[in-house]
């Protein structure tokens, strides 16, 4: 028998009322870590345990599939397993995924039947593609990711394809209505539902069949919704219709209870909307508002500097938001010189609390950024340090389907006899080589003992096969002739840019509408890390370019699962990297956020557009108040956005942060003459900091001088992030002489630490010639100064 629990003992008083309130509508309106989710979890139990609900009749709504995991688990142990297991909890798609499953028959008349399957983002752009030719439309003027998107916010407004036409002002918006109706017809004949009809099909369900309704509301009589403010029109609709509730009950007096922040709206770009607070209080005028003011999960200036941040938000609520943990540490900002060397700082960091016991487990650390491109970064430096890791939302980097699709490509124009690349991408983007073709192929390339590649050579001769078929084989034979044969003009980051165009490969990844798997995005940055091989002759850069991402991205990668997530180190101790975006209700102790500069957060496409830039500024609330205890702000002084290397600003969010809040770490950054170009001169750390593990003076060489550096003029830590760049202060104080350059990109070096490597890049800044060498094994890639490192030329 399950020992009881006191459900109320660990709730302050508002709180309490929000979990005993559990007849009526209730609206809990409340900031980051005031309890809202554990709010809900609670009330749940307390309404099984004391008011003898029985948990079938319970229904709890989150974001994310795990946060609904979580939620279960957290039921199990108030309640126990059994208990748990018949309460519904879930997304909003999976519960209505559900529902029309059980309701089929209703679906019928649309052409679905019970087996309909649920396309993802990439088969729903694909079926989109096909759409446009049906209409005979220009694919190259009408892009398939932007219809696809255009068609999926006409969805989340609830519009068919004629309401959509008859709202069209423009008229791309006129061609997109054409194509969703093809698109709808395409789908329906493939007996298929895209995200948004598994949402518009349930409500319209519910709304034109009053019994199928009523039947619902009295299941589920207990409905909880987490995340509120995130909800679309079509989602808030489901919630109106089921929280209605039982027709004898008075309108609009069911047991709802929702819970949300409208500082933490993320989603508006999938039709989430601040009406819905608004759109609540008049459908259930019963609603009774409960507030919660106290964060339980942040430090004071941890919230300070969040609310700086989302204060400067013209359209928002004030809201009164305190913490009894005290100050605790001030936000810390560190400059890297560029993305890897980011990534660097955090993995050094990260070792530094774990070694000096700050932080007990991995677990209790994440680092988060705005796009899975990102993560590469990161990753990379994770493997060297070996810090095991998992990445939330996304395959490793390494692993990402076109990451792997596009390294095929370079293994196979390196050596056309490797098969296994050849069977990769042979029908990759698609060119009607199916199976069958690649099977006949196989016993012919069997018989001729010979590659795949070679076969294709002699395949007129093979009776096994049809025209159509040798023509399409022969026809990826000559693409990768032909890149062949560009390997002596091209520099392999132009090589890259030429695979992915020439075959085709770039057009589709493009077409991809998911704006949080940004496909091409990660071979731009794909091709950002063949930057560094951009001056070494193609082949054998091609050679050192995959042996690094064999390194980085080979042996020690563990099996990821359906959902992007490790399986084996689900529960291993491992730091977490993941988007801000699905971190929003998560917490961890530590938090570092990388890219904290204009372009990136903000991202770029956000710009222009204040409504856009308040979204922006949100995703940094959620993403500060996920920290408990310590906050880290890290950025890039020097990064690659879309394939080029740019100069970056600060994050105006940082400048937002009160500045007795705000410690910077680190590079001081510095104009050098007339240029304009801010560079990383020197490395000093505060006492507290004296212990880092850049002791081997590895990480001060690689970014110029180190602690040895002396001279460095230290700052206070009022000293506001980027000032520096206004305020050159002396580097050195005795005078350089101007060295001449001696290394060249190709010439082999040794290190008396890292052992031999390949000099893959030689600059002069300002008297200093800086080295970037790809050193043997797990050492990898280091940009060093030659003030300090000694190399030998060998
Ligand atoms: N009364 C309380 N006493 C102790 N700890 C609490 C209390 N209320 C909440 N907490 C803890 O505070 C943390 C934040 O709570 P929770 O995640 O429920 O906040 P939230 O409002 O849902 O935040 P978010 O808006 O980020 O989703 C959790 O660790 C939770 O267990
Ligand atoms: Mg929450």
């Amino acid at each position: 028998m399950l020992e009881q629990i006191d459900l109320l003992a660990g709730l302050n008083q508002p709180q309490r009322q929000a979990v005993t309130t559990t007849q009526g509508p209730v609206l809990i309106l409340a900031g980051p870590g005031s309890g809202k989710t554990r709010v809900i979890t609670h009330r749940i139990a307390y309404l099984v345990q004391h008011e003898k609900v029985l948990p079938g009749h319970i229904l709890a709504v989150t974001f994310t599939n795990k946060a609904a995991r979580e939620m279960r688990e957290r039921l199990e142990r108030l309640i126990g397993i059994s208990a748990a297991k018949e309460m519904s909890i879930g997304t909003f798609h999976a519960i209505c995924a559900r529902v029309l499953r059980v309701e089929a028959d209703y679906l019928l008349p649309l052409g679905l039947n019970r087996s309909f399957v649920i396309l993802d983002t990439d088969d729903q752009v694909t079926l989109v593609k096909q759409a446009i030719k049906e209409l005979n439309l220009d694919e190259k003027l009408y892009r398939p990711s932007a219809i696809h998107g255009m068609i999926s916010r006409a969805k989340n407004e609830m519009q068919g394809p004629e309401q959509m036409a008859e709202q069209a002002r423009k008229y791309s918006e006129e061609v997109a209505a054409r194509v969703y109706k093809v698109y709808q017809k395409l789908l329906r004949q493939s007996n298929a539902v895209d995200f948004d009809d598994l949402l518009m099909l349930t409500e319209q369900l519910w709304r034109r069949n009053p019994e199928v309704l009523e039947k619902y509301q009295r299941h589920w009589c207990y409905l909880h919704v987490d995340e509120f403010q995130d909800c679309n029109l079509p989602q808030y609709k489901l919630i109106r219709l089921l929280g209605l509730g039982t027709p004898d009950r008075q309108k609009g007096a069911g047991n709802v209870c929702v819970v949300g922040d409208d500082d933490q709206m993320i989603y508006t770009w999938r039709g989430a909307s601040a009406e819905n607070v608004l759109r609540f209080e008049r459908d259930f005028p019963a609603t009774k508002v409960i507030l919660l003011e106290q964060n339980y999960r942040s430090t004071q200036s941890i919230l300070d500097a969040a609310q700086g941040v989302v204060r400067q938000n013209r359209l928002r609520k004030e809201k009164r938001l305190w913490t009894a943990k005290g100050a605790g540490e001030q936000v810390i900002f560190y400059e890297a010189f560029n993305d890897e060397m980011e990534g660097q700082f955090v993995a050094h960091e990260i070792q530094r609390l774990l070694a000096r016991g700050e932080v007990k487990h991995r677990s209790d650390i994440a680092v988060m950024y705005r796009t899975n491109a990102q993560s590469r970064a990161l990753e990379e430096q994770f493997l060297r340090a070996n810090i095991p890791y998992k990445v939330i939302g996304s395959r490793k980097f390494y692993e990402r389907k076109e990451i792997k699709d596009m390294l095929a490509y370079l293994r196979l124009l390196a050596n056309p006899d490797d098969d296994l690349s050849f069977e990769r991408i042979v029908n990759v983007p698609n060119r009607k080589v199916g199976p069958k073709t690649l099977g006949e192929l196989r016993k012919w390339a069997g018989t001729q003992q010979c590659s795949l590649f070679v076969a294709i050579r002699t395949i007129d001769q093979y009776p096994g096969l049809g025209a159509a078929a040798k023509n399409a084989l022969k026809g990826f034979a000559k693409l990768i002739e032909d890149l062949r044969g560009s390997i002596e003009d091209l520099p392999l980051p132009d090589l890259l840019e030429r695979i992915a165009e020439r075959s085709g490969y770039g057009h589709e990844l493009r077409a991809n509408a998911e704006e949080e798997l940004d496909r091409w995005g990660n071979v731009l940055e794909l091709k950002r890390v063949a930057e560094d091989y951009a001056e070494i002759e193609t082949p054998v850069a091609i050679e050192l370019f995959l042996e690094n991402v064999a390194l980085v991205g080979g042996a020690d990668t563990v099996q990821t699962g359906d959902n992007g997530t490790l399986v084996s180190e689900e529960n291993s101790d491992s730091v977490t990297l993941i988007t801000l975006h699905a971190a929003k209700g998560l917490e961890y102790p530590v938090v570092f956020i990388v890219g904290m500069d204009e372009g990136s957060l903000p991202h770029s496409r956000s710009l222009q557009s204040p409504e856009q830039l308040e979204e922006e500024r949100r995703l940094a609330y959620v993403g500060f108040t996920r920290a408990m205890s310590k906050l880290y702000l890290v950025r890039a002084k020097r990064r690659s956005l879309w394939g080029e290397t740019q100069y970056t600003e600060t994050s105006r969010f940082v400048y937002d942060i009160p500045e007795h809040l705000l410690k910077q770490i680190g590079v001081v950054s510095q104009n050098i003459g007339s240029s304009r170009m801010t560079k990383a001169r020197q490395v000093e750390w505060d006492n507290e900091y004296n212990q880092d593990p850049f002791d081997d003076q590895d990480f001060g060489a690689a970014i110029g001088s180190g602690r040895r550096a002396t001279t460095t003029p230290k700052w206070s830590s009022t000293t506001r992030p980027g000032q520096f760049s206004s305020t050159p202060k002396p580097v050195r104080q005795e005078e350089r002489t101007p060295k001449s350059q001696q290394f060249k990109p190709g010439e082999r070096v040794r290190h008396d630490k890292f052992g031999e490597g390949i000099i893959l890049k030689s600059e002069m800044e300002s008297g200093t010639e800086f080295v970037e060498v790809q050193f043997q094994g797990k050492i990898g890639k280091k940009r060093l100064s030659l003030d300090f490192a000694r190399l030998q030329k060998l």
